[in-house]
Parts: structure tokens; C-alpha cells; sequence
């Protein structure tokens, strides 16, 4: 398998936050790696707007039971992996308030920019504690137990090396801290995956080809039949070294979240 040897310098969007870099090299592990960097660079315009209209807004309900799963306090320091455009990053920092720090990363410069022209548009206070880093979800640029939570929206099932991105997640957050991961739900019921394919052949990739992003979004079919199953997420976080996982599944088994603690 060819590997490409690329630095990533993660550096961050001075949305409000504090300008700083962090230099990390990082070997990606595929050329998937960067055909996923270019697909997320290419619909990042549209991609708030299509989630919106595909899962007629529901997205936000899922997204705010992953942040209020984290556990996530005021105060805290907490971190929004694989961030895009930054959806869980504002839930984050509506949870921590002004006095926690939210960081969003993400290997995706156009969704980082999305995210970084959201946060100038609002003007509550607890938007100003987001820092947005460009860096990659194997090899992240923080401390050992620098994090009191972590959210993954839709991010691990389209990250490379899974099992590297579970061990950082772990290294990076705080003993007794949790991990709160949501997606789409690779269902053992042959129903619900029925349904699921219906929808993404019959309604989101005909949508998308509206936008000329069918390959975009039949990507994403490929994604969630390459997934882990709930069970099998579980047994991932327990290899990583968590100490408890439990994957539930919601909306009718369509998407499901894992909720791991250190
Ligand atoms: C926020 C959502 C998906 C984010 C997302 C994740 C990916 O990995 C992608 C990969 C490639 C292109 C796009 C994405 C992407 O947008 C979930 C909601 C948006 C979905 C696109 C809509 C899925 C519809 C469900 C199959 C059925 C929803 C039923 C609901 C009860 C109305
Ligand atoms: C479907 S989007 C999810 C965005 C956001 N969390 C949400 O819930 O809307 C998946 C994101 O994961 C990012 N991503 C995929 N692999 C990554 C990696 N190895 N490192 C960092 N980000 C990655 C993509 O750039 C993309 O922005």
C-alpha cells in the first residue's frame, strides 16, 4: 500500500481563540486518507445545508444527545474531533460556557473555514472560547489527559486507521472522562439496513446529484456498510483501554453512539 509521507501543520483558525501552531508529521496510511480530505474539502459548502435538508434537521437532536452524553461540564476543557464544520464544537461551548475551552480538529481546511466564518456570525460569549486546529485524528497535537470529553460526529467511521484514532482519543482524555461517538448505525436488523440503503439510493444521493455530488454521497454508503457494528465498537474502545464502552442505538437503529470511558 502506497503511504505518503505529508506534514500536517495544524494550525488555527483565530476564530476568537488564541493564534497558535503546532508542527506534527504525519504518515498517512492511504491514499483514501487524502481522497476523504478532498471529498469533505469539496462539499463543505454545501454540507450544513444538505444535513439540514436530508435529515430534515434531525442531525441537531443526534448531535446534542452525543455533547450531553460526553458528559461535558462547565468549565471543562473538551475537544470536537473530526469537527467539520463545527456543529458539536458550539454545542461543546454552550455546555463549558466562557470559562471551559472547546477545541475542534479536524484535516479538512475548507470545513475548518466554514467552521471559523460560523463562529464569527455568533456572538454569544461562550462561542469565543473554540480553537480550531488543521491536524489529523491519528496523531493528535495535544498532552496526555489534557481532556475532560471528546466528541466524534460522524468522524470515525471516515477516519483511515480506526484503532490509531481510538488509542489517541484515549491517551488524550483524563482518567474517569468519556468519549461520546456518534453515527450512522451498521444495524444487525436487515430491515433498517433496507431502509437505510432505500433512503441513501432513493432520497440522498438523488439530492445530491442535484449539487453534482453523487459520488460524494454514494461514499457515504460505501462508509456506513465498511463500518462497526455497535457490538464491535464496544470491543474496539475495550482494545483502546477503556475501561466501559456501550454503544445505543437511535432513531429507529439509523444512527447510533458510543459512549466509552477511560
Ligand atoms: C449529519 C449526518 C451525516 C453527516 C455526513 C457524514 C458522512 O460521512 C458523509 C460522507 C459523505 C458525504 C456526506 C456525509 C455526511 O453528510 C446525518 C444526516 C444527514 C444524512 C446525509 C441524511 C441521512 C438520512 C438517513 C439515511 C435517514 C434519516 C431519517 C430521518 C428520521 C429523517
Ligand atoms: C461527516 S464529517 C463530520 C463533521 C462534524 N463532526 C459533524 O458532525 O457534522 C467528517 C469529518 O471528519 C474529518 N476527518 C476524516 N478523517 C480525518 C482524520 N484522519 N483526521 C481529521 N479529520 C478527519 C473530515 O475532514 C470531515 O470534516
Amino acid at each position: 500500500m502506497a503511504s505518503l509521507l505529508g506534514i500536517v501543520f495544524p494550525v488555527t483558525f483565530p476564530g476568537q481563540g488564541q493564534l497558535h501552531s503546532r508542527r506534527r508529521s504525519v504518515v498517512k496510511s492511504s491514499s483514501s486518507s487524502d481522497e476523504r480530505q478532498t471529498l469533505f474539502n469539496r462539499i463543505a459548502p454545501v454540507y450544513d445545508n444538505l444535513n439540514d435538508l436530508l435529515s430534515l434537521g434531525q442531525h441537531r437532536i443526534w448531535k446534542n444527545m452525543a455533547v450531553s452524553w460526553s458528559g461535558a461540564r462547565t468549565g471543562d476543557k473538551v475537544l470536537d474531533l473530526c469537527c467539520g464544520s463545527g456543529d458539536l464544537a458550539f454545542l461543546f461551548s454552550e455546555k463549558v460556557g466562557p470559562s471551559g475551552k472547546v477545541m475542534g480538529l479536524d484535516f479538512s481546511s475548507e470545513q475548518l473555514a466554514v467552521a471559523a466564518s460560523r463562529q464569527k456570525l455568533r456572538v454569544r460569549s461562550c462561542y469565543k472560547c473554540i480553537e480550531w486546529i488543521e491536524g489529523d485524528a491519528t496523531d493528535l497535537p495535544f498532552d496526555d489527559c489534557e481532556f475532560d470529553a471528546i466528541t466524534m460526529g460522524y468522524g470515525l467511521r471516515n477516519v483511515v486507521d480506526r484503532d490509531r484514532a481510538m488509542r489517541e482519543v484515549y491517551r488524550v482524555l483524563k482518567p474517569g472522562s468519556r468519549v461520546s461517538i456518534l453515527d450512522f448505525n451498521k444495524s444487525n436488523q436487515s430491515v433498517t439496513t433496507f431502509m437505510q440503503d432505500w433512503m441513501i439510493d432513493n432520497v440522498v444521493i438523488p439530492v445530491a446529484t442535484l449539487y453534482d455530488l453523487a459520488k460524494e454521497y454514494e461514499y457515504l454508503k460505501y462508509s456506513i456498510n465498511g463500518y462497526l457494528t455497535g457490538e464491535e465498537l464496544e470491543a474496539l474502545a475495550s482494545e483502546a483501554g477503556f475501561s466501559s464502552a456501550r454503544h445505543y442505538e437511535i432513531s429507529g437503529g439509523f444512527m447510533g453512539n458510543l459512549v466509552a470511558v477511560r
